[in-house]
């Protein structure tokens, strides 16, 4: 929203192809979390979905033909803590790893191979954290996450995720389920799998969805764009950075205008 409470208006192509995606019999709309449902901040826990876009999903999960989905990298029981979403929004969590589909949806349970990789994981990152004031472990059911974002040194913050990577690579050496990536002031390890693309696939199955809309704005959700159709999805990149999403809007701030046109068209 601008400063004066008036949602910026969407550029013309965006508009037109949110206009046909409206017009699908059944649609899905698939949002990341932080970064677009909510603005980054510093500790992960304090994340809050702007109230325009809380309101705006809520009205879209009401409408007939529509599904909605949060796809996150979060653990699903932090994305339901912040996002506090619609009983009826279905969620991907852990970047695909976790599914929350239905009432009874299955939790996630690791190998003992998968549990003594984590554990691993757990002791590399930890211990490098330790030597880094402001640094943090978050631990989520398939992996763990090194966040820098409250390092007061930008250097240190590199120096540490640089070693956490390396430290991590050579660690995978041992236990191949170990993965790494990167994202937004975080270095991530998981020992599932997954990913946004699988996710949003699984998402497009089980609704049936004849299109889907996905925004994203961290490197994890590139998985997601590169799942989606031209000319029959739209995949929207929120911020700035590369992306192979056909639309840009500016950040979080912009998401409400998009929701409420295709909630305006489906009414
Ligand atoms: O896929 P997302 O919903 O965007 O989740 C990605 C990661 O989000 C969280 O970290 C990010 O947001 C934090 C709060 O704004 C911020 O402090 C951090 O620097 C960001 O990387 C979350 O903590 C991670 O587990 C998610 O993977």
């Amino acid at each position: 929203m601008t400063g004066n409470g008036v949602q910026p208006a969407l550029e013309p192509e965006l508009g037109s192809a949110l206009r046909s995606f409206a017009d699908h019999r059944t649609v899905l709309v698939a949002l990341d979390f932080d970064g677009v449902m909510a603005p980054l901040v510093d500790r992960a826990e304090d994340a809050c979905p702007l109230p325009e876009n809380a309101h705006a999903l809520a009205s879209l999960t009401g409408l007939a033909g529509v599904h909605t989905a949060l796809v996150s990298g979060r653990a699903l029981e932090s994305l339901t803590a912040v996002a506090a979403p619609p009983a009826a929004t279905l969620l991907i969590g852990s970047h695909g790893a976790e599914r929350r589909l239905g009432p009874d949806a299955p939790p996630l349970i690791l190998t003992d191979t998968q549990q003594a990789a984590l554990a691993a994981a757990e002791r590399t990152l930890e211990s490098l954290s330790a030597t880094v004031p402001g640094s943090w472990v978050e631990h989520k059911p398939a992996g763990r996450v090194l966040h820098v974002r409250q390092v007061s040194d930008p250097a240190q913050a590199r120096d540490v995720v640089g070693t956490a990577e390396t430290a991590l690579t050579t660690l995978a050496g041992e236990h191949p389920e170990i993965t790494v990536g990167h994202g937004k002031a975080v270095l991530e390890t998981s020992v599932v799998r997954a990913d946004k693309g699988q996710g949003l696939e699984l998402l497009r199955q089980t609704t049936g969805a004849d299109a889907v809309l996905f925004a994203g704005d961290d490197v994890t959700d590139e998985a997601g764009f590169a799942r989606l159709r031209p000319g029959v999805d739209v995949g929207i990149k929120v911020g700035q950075g590369p992306t192979a999403a056909p639309f840009r809007i500016a950040g979080p701030q912009a998401l409400a205008g998009v929701l409420q046109a295709v909630a305006q068209w489906r009414a």
